[in-house]
Formats: C-alpha cells, sequence, structure tokens
C-alpha cells in the first residue's frame, strides 16, 4: 500500500468522517472500488458578469486534473452562454451550459446558487449522475481531485480558518439569522467555494439553505456570508460523512505551510473591484 500514515495532522472528526489529507488514501485501491461503478459526476460552476474571465483556466486545468478517468459533465450557469470558452475534452466528459439572468449584487450571484443547484439536480441530474460538486470558478486545480472525495456529505475546511480556534471562525452570530451558529459551537469554519456529495444530500443542503436564506431576505437579513453562512449552519446541525482538507480549495495568496503536501484545488488572486458588480 502506497499510504503512509501521518502524525502531523487530524485525519478523523469526533463524528468518525474521514478529513481527507494526503497520505492518508491510497488512489489506487480507491479507483478500483468506483471505477467499475461506472459513475457519474457532476460539477456546477457559475460565471456570472466578468467572472466568466475564469471560466477557461478552470475548464482547462479540471480537464487535467477532476475526476479523470470518470463520467464527468459540467454545468456551467452563465449570463454569457456565447461567451463560454471551447475546451477540448475526452470523450466521457461533456459540458452544458444553462443560461442565468444577472445581478447588480455579488452576494446574490453567489447566494442564488443554491436555489439553481437545487432545481439542476430536480430538472436535469435525477438519472443522470450519481455525485454533484458545486465549485467556485475563480480558481484553477494543481492537483488530482478524484474518488477519494466521494460521500453523501462533503464539506471543504476553509483555508483561512483550519489552524484557528472556533471563536475566530466567521460565522453568522446574530440569533436572529437562520445562518446562526451559538459562541462555542460549530466543528470547522467550511468554505462555500467547494462543496458535494450525492445528489440527494447535495439536494437536501441546497433547498435547507435556499429556504433558510429567503426566509432571512423576507426579513431583511442576509448572513455575514451569504449562503457559506447558512452552509456552515447546515453542516453544524447535518455532519458531513467526509470533511476535505484545505488541499481541496486553498487561495493563491496564502503562504503553504506544512501540513499541505498537495494542492489540488486553489483560488486565484483577484481584484475584487475590477470583478465585482457591487463591492
Ligand atoms: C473560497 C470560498 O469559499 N469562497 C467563498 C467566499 O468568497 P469569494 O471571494 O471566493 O466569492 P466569489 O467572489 O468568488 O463569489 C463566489 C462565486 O460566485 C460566482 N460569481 C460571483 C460574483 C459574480 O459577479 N459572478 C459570479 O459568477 C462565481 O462562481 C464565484 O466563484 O464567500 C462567498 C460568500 O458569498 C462564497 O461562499 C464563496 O464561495
Ligand atoms: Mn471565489
Amino acid at each position: 500500500m502506497s499510504c503512509v500514515s501521518r502524525r502531523d495532522i487530524v485525519a478523523v472528526t469526533p463524528w468518525l468522517a474521514p478529513i481527507v489529507w494526503e497520505g492518508t488514501f491510497d488512489s489506487h485501491l480507491i479507483d478500483n472500488i468506483y471505477r467499475p461503478q461506472n459513475i457519474t459526476i457532476a460539477a456546477t460552476v457559475f460565471a456570472v458578469g466578468k467572472y466568466i474571465r475564469f471560466l477557461q483556466d478552470f475548464l482547462l486545468t479540471a480537464e487535467q486534473h477532476f475526476f479523470i478517468g470518470y463520467r464527468v459533465v459540467y454545468y456551467v450557469f452563465t449570463d454569457k452562454p456565447e461567451e463560454v470558452p471551447h475546451v477540448n475534452m475526452a470523450n466521457n466528459r461533456k459540458l452544458n451550459v444553462v443560461s442565468v439572468p444577472s445581478s447588480n449584487r455579488w452576494q446574490e450571484i453567489s447566494a442564488r446558487r443554491m436555489e439553481l443547484i437545487q432545481t439542476l439536480i430536480e430538472e436535469k441530474l435525477r438519472n443522470h449522475a450519481d455525485y454533484i460538486y458545486c465549485l467556485d470558478v475563480d480558481s484553477k486545480f494543481h492537483g488530482p481531485w478524484g474518488a477519494e472525495s466521494l460521500g453523501h456529505l462533503v464539506a471543504v475546511i476553509h483555508p483561512g480558518y483550519y489552524g484557528s480556534t472556533r471563536s475566530k471562525f466567521t460565522y453568522e452570530r446574530r440569533s436572529v439569522s437562520r445562518a446562526y451558529i451559538a459562541e462555542g459551537e460549530g466543528d470547522f469554519y467550511y468554505c462555500g467555494g467547494a462543496f458535494g456529495g450525492s445528489l440527494k444530500g447535495v439536494h437536501t443542503l441546497a433547498d435547507t439553505c435556499r429556504r433558510n436564506f429567503e426566509a432571512d431576505a423576507a426579513e431583511g437579513i442576509e448572513a455575514a456570508w451569504q449562503e457559506e453562512s447558512h452552509l456552515n449552519r447546515y453542516m453544524w446541525i447535518n455532519k458531513p460523512t467526509k470533511v476535505l482538507s484545505p488541499e481541496y480549495l486553498w487561495q493563491d495568496f496564502k503562504p503553504r505551510t506544512p501540513e499541505l503536501k498537495i494542492i489540488r484545488f486553489s483560488g486565484v488572486i483577484k481584484n475584487y473591484a475590477d470583478i465585482r458588480p457591487n463591492k
């Protein structure tokens, strides 16, 4: 077995879900389990407004690293379907474009993803995909992201907070919000930029987050980090069955720490003033 044990990281949660780090799994063995199952992986990515500029690198690098050897279907949500770049793909991989309206607020674009993901699962994915990952477009793949990440409900630890104590997590702290997490509660701070799981697992997550987001909005409340706050609340109540380490969503501006043996996916450095409709 090629896997070596690691003593510098925690590889299991207190509810006994694996925390996936390089060196804790044998991808050959995992592929031997999943390849014969002939599964399809859906990946959603939103490229609305100026974020269309990130799509080409996202797709090119995904074609090098994301579930290579598996059937993959990308769903690109955009208001600029004519600007979706052409990227050559292996014949078991394809891309579908879904037209969506733009918005003047980036917060709304980001948050509305939950509703669109829910609808996609209901209307298009049932019987056509087994697992789904929902990913930020302003990011690139740098290393393999494969079947070791599969699970019913999968969350990624936010790279900004994996070494912090709970009191530093930027959860929604106002009890009026449905994303509220009280002081002293919460497990990890998860990122909104990458999550996934089985269709059923993600459908329930998206449906719940969307309802809570809308109920908040009807009362004039927007959680501190929009859908990311609602996702964190959801994952606190409904524990993820697999947790991915920050290898699965790093940030290019962050210096690498010794625990990080590989970067699989990472957010590019962006000039917010230049790309967001409102700042
Ligand atoms: C790494 C990470 O976890 N990032 C999260 C973080 O900030 P980020 O700064 O990463 O948010 P962001 O600006 O990347 O927006 C999230 C995503 O929404 C889409 N988008 C956004 C604006 C726009 O004009 N057009 C467009 O297409 C695009 O796919 C983008 O990747 O907090 C946000 C809170 O709302 C989301 O939870 C992000 O996922
Ligand atoms: Mn982002």
